[in-house]
Parts: structure tokens; sequence; C-alpha cells
């Protein structure tokens, strides 16, 4: 958590939407009753801030008293129409208290009709894994005494009761526990869990997450309905633990569910992020890791909508990954590319998908803010930026990654050695990060996470060393970092010149270096020990903090 949330300001939002999706009549509502600068007092005067606050997300939120949101319309506009996805991360929604928070965010853009898509509840997704390994070596009878399905149960039930969600809500949780605790029961009798049931266990937090936030919404008094992912359409092919969104069944089904011709949305939408459900199968997949900011993008672009805004627990995209550099700055602006290659190589920040969509449509800006922290202005990501002042924009580290040399036997010259070597890979299964080649060698570095956290064991790498036997001679090396440098390549010169003298002066040794086809990023390849410092070094040298 970067910083703590302050109350009673409202967010503004940077870029205000065409006026026909405005709600007027709600915002003129709302402002009425609200403390807007945290530091005025409000129009009633005697009321505290926590109170007009409340007063506030009740007119905002009162669907019973107040209108509904086809009713708040002016003539002539675009009735009940989604005008902005807001996704919120596990840290925003990790307990009651956040999910309150997380309500009077939304209502404090009351000119905006969201779409909310959610992940699970803090940690839940960690804790519906390891409840699912620890169910391979548990007895079936003591699975409903296994820790991580025992925190996750007090939970949900802490948090729906201090909601107050109705009974309907409160009926359908503890139903999903229930089906939670039959699935693990079932994985610890099979003795197997394939990742298709690792889907099918992942999908539990955000099927709950987004249950209990719509029922407290309605508990409010606002129009809200829970949808999970495949009641929109969401679909997926069927790579369990991380499967590709496949676009044009899915838009198309979004599109039509949420903003269907001639009909207005009666309620706010709440939509589980991270799922999709696989085309051949039918079954449950997940989108990799942080998979809810690509289910969000995939609204947006489905909407056509202007905005997606992704709140986390960090004032928006940062110069480095604050855990390294705890003064690490926000960046206000980035494109599309940089966002991916940053996400690709190592931010945790955002899935490293989720620019697809955007890039499609071009014209959604993907927004990331802080729902600890309001006023902070986030980072905007948009398809193109000025980069005449640019130099360095962030300094990204993957570590525990393999470095691979491939040296062909043949003679120089020996056409079709980069395609058997690829294709290599494409047998095994395994990605390539980095890629320097010449005319007979080629190193590069391999993906750690094939699936999920799993690192590619020493067997792995033995049989795919062994499987270049004949065309070249394979060697690698563990325990190694990528440092990636997203930055003007236009300035190449003078960012390397600054990267050597500081890695020099600390004596560190860069294995392997590539700029190549990427517009945005140097890749730099070191020893694990070294990283983290030279990272710290290296930012302290560009930004000088
Ligand atoms: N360059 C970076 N900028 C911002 N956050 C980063 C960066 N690199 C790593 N992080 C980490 O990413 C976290 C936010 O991502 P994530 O945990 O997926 O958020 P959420 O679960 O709220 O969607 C931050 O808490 C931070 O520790
Ligand atoms: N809950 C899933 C999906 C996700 O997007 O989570 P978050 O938004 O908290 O990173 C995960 O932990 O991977």
């Amino acid at each position: 958590m970067q910083s703590p949330f302050k109350p009673g300001r409202r967010c503004v939002c940077q870029r205000p939407l065409p006026a026909p999706f405005r709600l007027s009549s709600l915002l003129l509502r709302s402002t009425r009753h609200r403390t807007d600068s945290g530091t005025q007092p409000s129009p009633q005067g005697r009321r505290t801030r926590r109170q007009s606050k409340c007063l506030h997300i009740r007119a905002c939120l009162n669907a019973a008293a107040a209108p509904s949101f086809q009713q708040l319309q002016q003539p002539g506009q675009d009735a009940g129409k989604v005008t902005v996805v807001m996704k919120f991360g596990g840290s925003s929604v990790a307990n009651a208290q956040r999910m309150r928070e997380v309500a009077d965010i939304i209502c404090s853009f009351p000119e905006h009709l969201p779409c909310i898509v959610l992940s699970a509840m803090g940690k839940t997704t960690n804790l519906l894994l390891a409840a699912g390994s620890e169910a391979l070596t548990t007895d079936p009878s003591s699975i409903p005494s296994l820790q991580p399905l025992r925190d996750i149960k007090e939970l949900h039930r802490k948090a729906a009761g201090e909601l107050r969600v109705d009974g309907k809500a409160h009926a359908e949780m503890e139903s999903l526990l229930n089906e939670l605790q039959q699935l693990l029961v079932g994985i610890s009798i099979m003795q197997d869990l394939t990742p298709r049931a690792l889907d099918s266990l992942a999908s539990f937090g955000e099927r709950l997450s987004t249950r209990i936030f719509a029922a407290f919404l309605r508990a409010e008094g606002l129009a809200a309905q829970q949808y999970d992912a495949w009641d929109l359409g969401l679909t997926s092919t069927d790579d369990f633990t991380n499967a590709d969104v496949l676009y044009e069944p899915t838009l198309a089904k979004i599109a039509a569910k949420l903003a269907p011709p001639g009909k207005a949305q009666q309620a706010i939408p709440v939509v589980t992020g991270f799922l999709a459900r696989g085309i051949n199968t039918g079954a449950i997949t997940t989108l990799g890791r942080g998979g809810s900011d690509l289910s969000a993008t995939v609204i947006g672009a489905a909407l056509d909508l202007p905005e997606v805004q992704v709140w986390k627990d960090v004032d928006g995209v940062l110069t480095s990954d604050p855990r390294i550099v705890t003064k690490a700055l926000p960046v206000p602006l980035l494109t599309y590319e940089e966002a991916t290659e940053l996400a690709f190589f190592g931010a945790q920040v955002l899935h490293p998908q989720a620019m697809q969509p955007a890039l499609q449509s071009r014209q959604l800006a993907v927004r990331v803010k802080n729902s600890y922290n309001r006023r902070a202005g986030g980072t905007v990501i948009v398809q193109k930026r000025d980069m005449q002042e640019v130099l360095m924009t962030s300094i990204v580290l993957k570590d525990n990654v393999t470095l691979l040399d491939v040296v062909s036997t043949r003679m120089l010259g020996q056409f079709g050695f980069l395609s058997t070597v690829f294709g290599i890979f494409a047998d095994n299964k395994i990605s390539v990060d980095v890629v320097a080649t010449s005319e007979i060698s080629i190193s590069l570095t391999l993906d750690p996470s094939k699936m999920w956290s799993r690192d590619l064991i020493d067997e792995e790498l033995d049989a795919l060393v062994h499987a270049f036997e004949g065309v070249a001679k394979a060697s690698y090396q563990r325990n190694m970092s990528i440092i990636s440098l997203i930055c003007n390549i236009d300035r190449t010169s003078e960012i390397l010149e600054k990267v050597f003298k500081v890695l020099g002066n600390m004596k560190i040794n860069v294995k392997m270096m590539s700029q190549g086809a990427s517009k945005t990023n140097i890749s730099l390849v070191v020893d694990d020990e070294q990283a983290k410092p030279a990272i710290s070094a290296l930012h302290q040298e560009f930004f000088k903090c």
C-alpha cells in the first residue's frame, strides 16, 4: 500500500466525457450534498464529512427513491448507456471497508454510468491455489479444516456480514463456498490437480467478490447486477491457467448484452474479472495472473468507450517497482506499446495483454488510479505521446530467468538455423523473452513461468539442451535477471552512456543486451543478485531519487 486513503475529496476525471453521457440531474443532486474539497464545510454546515459522504452515496445510489439511470437522463441524451469501465484490483476490495471506499469512488463520478469489474478480495486467488495444492496431500475428511479454505470462508463471511448483503446473495455465497469445498474434496480423492481444475478453483475468488459487492450496492440503495464473465460472453482459448481472449465472439456478445440497441441499462453491471469460458470445452478458464485488467479493457473495447479506469494500490504506473525503489515516481503518460513492454518484462502493475483491446479500438484510454489516494493524478495510457523530452520512463525487473546459449555445430552461413532453434522452443512450448543472434549462435532468455509460478525445472532444461543435439551445442545459466529500460530509443547513445557508467562503477557485468526491434525498450541481462542494486542506482541516475 503506497499511501493512505484520504477521505473527503472528489476525484476529478481529467478527461470529462462528452456532454450527452453526463447524468446531469444526478450530478446536481449529489453536488448539493457533497463536501467537494474535504476542507470546505458542507452546505449543511454542521454535518460531519462522513455524514456528508453518506448522503452523497445515498444521493447517487438511492435507486429506490431516486430515479433509475434512464430517468436521470436529460431528454435527447443517450439514455442508460455504460460510459466507463472501472476495474478494482484485489487490494482495492480486500475487505468490507475497502468495498465501502470503492462504492464511494464510484459515486464520486456521478456523471458516469460505470461497468464495474472486480478481482478477488485481497489475496484470495493465492489462498485458492494454496488450498488446491494442500488438498493433494490431505485426507478428504480433513478438507474442511484446511487453513486456506478456512481463511477464505472467514474473509467472505465477515465482509458479507459487515456489508449487510441480502439473503439471496448470502445464500449464493454459502452455495459457492460449499461448491469450493466439494471441489477440494474431489481434488483430494482424485489426487490430481489439472490445469482445468486449477482454473475452476481460481474462479471462486471473483465469483464471490462480485456477488458480495453487487449485493452491498443494492443494500445501499443502488440498482446493481452481478455477472459472471461468461454471462456476458467472454470467450477464450482452452489454454487453462493462461487463456487468450477470442475477440471476435467476445466483443459482439458483450455489446449485445450491455448495450443492446434502444434499451437502457437499468443497473450497474458488476462483472467478474480474470475469467472466461473456453471456446471448445465450455469450461471455466482464467486469463493469467492479474487478468482482470484485461477483462476490463475487453469490455471497454466492446462498448467502444473512451476510458477504462484500473484502480490499484499505487499512484499509477511508476518509474520502477516501489518494492525495489521506494521513492519511485508516477509516470503521468504512457503509450500502449510502453505499457505492454513494461508489463511483459515484469512490472506486475498491468497484465501484459491488457493493451491489446485498446490497440484495436485506438480511442480507448486506460487510466491507472490509486484507490487509496484518489487525488493522485495516476497514469493515462494512450496510443501516442510526444517523446521529445523523454529520456527514461520506467526501469523494470524480471528475475529468476534462464539464459540459454545455442551455438550451431555446422558451418557459417547455414540457413534454417534460427527456424530450427525456434521450432525446438515451439515443440517444447517454451516462450522466449530476449534474443540476441549472430550468424552461428543465439543467446536467449527463457520465461520462467511456463505455468503460473512454476519455474522451469532442471530436468526440463536438460531435456531442452538434449533436443538441440545434432543441430547445435546448447548450455544454460539459471538465476539471471532482465533489467528492462523503457525509454526513448531515439536517444540510445545518451542512455547507454549513463547506464554503462553506472554499471561500470558497480562492477556489474552485462551478460547480454538487446534493443533491436522494440521501439521502447532496451534489455540488459545480469546476475540475479546484482539486479536490484543496479536498478536502484540506475533510478538514481535517471530520476535523481
Ligand atoms: N512499475 C510499477 N509501477 C507500479 N506498480 C508496480 C510497478 N512494478 C510493480 N508494481 C507493483 O504492482 C502492484 C499493483 O499491481 P497489482 O497487485 O496487480 O494491483 P491490483 O491487485 O490492485 O490490480 C503494486 O502494489 C506494486 O507493488
Ligand atoms: N484475482 C486474480 C486476477 C487479478 O486480476 O487480480 P488483481 O487485479 O488483484 O491483480 C489474480 O490474483 O491474479
